[in-house]
């Protein structure tokens, strides 16, 4: 492949779709020093903040998604759309992108629409164990699609499909020899257990209330608790930062750190959260998201939990949560058995599997 290659890379939305990309980005520039590589995403998005913040340009389309309800939103999405592919489209004359990659969110269709149109190669990345709406709409133009679970031959053509697993950042893959840099970096008592909640890349407002609910249960159990409340909602929750033992955050930056030091994780199953936790290694009590399409989440972290390898709460059963949580505090056993077969499920090869497959669309030039 020729060291000066231009790769197209879009998706976004969420920090589900960016993490990935970004991953897939560090990989490619860390083979191809003088690859250019540009991100496309959707104007507003936090892939416009996290990208260039990572060190790659961006360009952001027009485009969101489409409401289940009938809103003024979905009365514009025609519009947006066609202002979409003809910006992706100019996009594309302009960079010449010789493979164009998508990992999922609305900005991803059209680019990679407009792409395969101009003959481009194209991959995407399926973070999830049911795909969102997007890849699945690409699925058939595409020419290679990575995905992380088993049995997706349901949504996409068999042929095509290729078993990687998600990528994940590299600094997660030496967690374990962190542990005294993340204790000084988030000021914990190692005498305490350090329980680390998180809401997914946004924050989740049930997963926030049931911290509230406990707060007085962690402080008799002895737990100092790392909670990330997600950006919309830590001026409601950046109060309880004066209780004891709690420290809260909208966002964490070092999750490699936040990682090392937990000793316990409850967490949202969004499809790279499962991915970093099976990396991980610790125990961890899944709380899925109920409002995502088809239930995704539940069916990711279902994947973990049929296989003995952590737990879940759904949110209808979040009553039962102090109990589950104090079972697990009392039974090492459980806790070692969890961790270790968690990672297990671990493919940390992910973004290299993911970037030589980029490299065999491409290997002619
Ligand atoms: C509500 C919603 O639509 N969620 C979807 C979204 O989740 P979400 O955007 O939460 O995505 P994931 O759980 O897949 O990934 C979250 C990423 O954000 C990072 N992170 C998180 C918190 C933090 O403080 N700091 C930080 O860096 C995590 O390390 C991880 O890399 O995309 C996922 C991947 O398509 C889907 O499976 C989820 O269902």
């Amino acid at each position: 492949m020729k060291q000066s290659i231009n790769i197209l890379i879009s998706g976004g939305g969420t920090g589900g779709h960016i993490y990935p990309a970004i991953a897939i980005a560090n990989e490619i520039k860390l083979r191809y020093p003088n690859a250019n590589i540009l991100f496309v995403g959707a104007k507003d998005k936090m892939e416009m903040e996290k990208v260039p913040q990572a060190g790659y340009k961006i360009e952001g389309l027009w485009i969101s998604g489409i409401q289940r309800k009938i809103t003024r939103k979905n009365a514009s999405f025609p519009f947006k759309l066609v202002n979409s592919l003809w910006k992706a489209r100019r996009i594309i004359r302009r960079f010449k992108p010789d493979v164009a990659i998508g990992t999922g969110g609305f900005a991803s269709g059209p680019t990679l629409i407009m792409a395969n149109r101009r003959k481009i190669p194209t991959l995407i990345q399926e973070q999830n164990s049911f795909p969102g709406i997007t890849n699945r709409l690409l699925g058939k133009r595409v020419q290679k699609i990575c995905v992380a679970y088993d049995n997706l031959e349901r949504f996409f053509p068999g042929n095509k499909i290729i078993k990687t697993g998600n990528p994940v950042r590299q600094d997660l893959l030496t967690i374990h020899s962190k542990l005294q840099v993340a204790t000084d970096f988030y000021q914990l008592d190692k005498s305490k257990k350090t329980l680390l909640v998180l809401g997914g890349s946004l924050g989740a407002r049930k997963i926030n209330q049931l911290v509230e609910n406990n707060l007085v249960f962690f402080e008799k159990q002895n737990i100092e608790v790392i909670w990330q409340c997600g950006k919309l909602y830590f001026d409601e929750y950046k109060k309880y930062n004066d209780h004891k033992n709690v420290q809260v955050h909208s966002f964490l930056n070092k999750m490699d750190l936040a990682y090392a030091t937990a000793d316990f994780i409850v967490s949202r199953a969004g499809a790279s959260s499962v991915s970093e936790l099976c990396i991980v290694g610790k125990p961890v009590i899944f709380v899925p998201s109920p409002n995502v399409a088809e239930d995704h989440q539940t069916k990711n972290a279902k994947f973990i939990v049929d296989r003995h390898a952590a737990l879940m709460v759904k949110e209808s059963e979040l009553n039962t949560f102090s109990v589950v949580f104090e079972s697990l505090l009392k039974d090492i056993g459980k806790q070692q058995s969890l961790s270790e077969n968690i990672n297990e499920l671990a493919l940390p090869s992910a973004t290299k599997d993911i970037v030589d497959e980029v490299e065999k669309l491409v290997s002619h030039l």
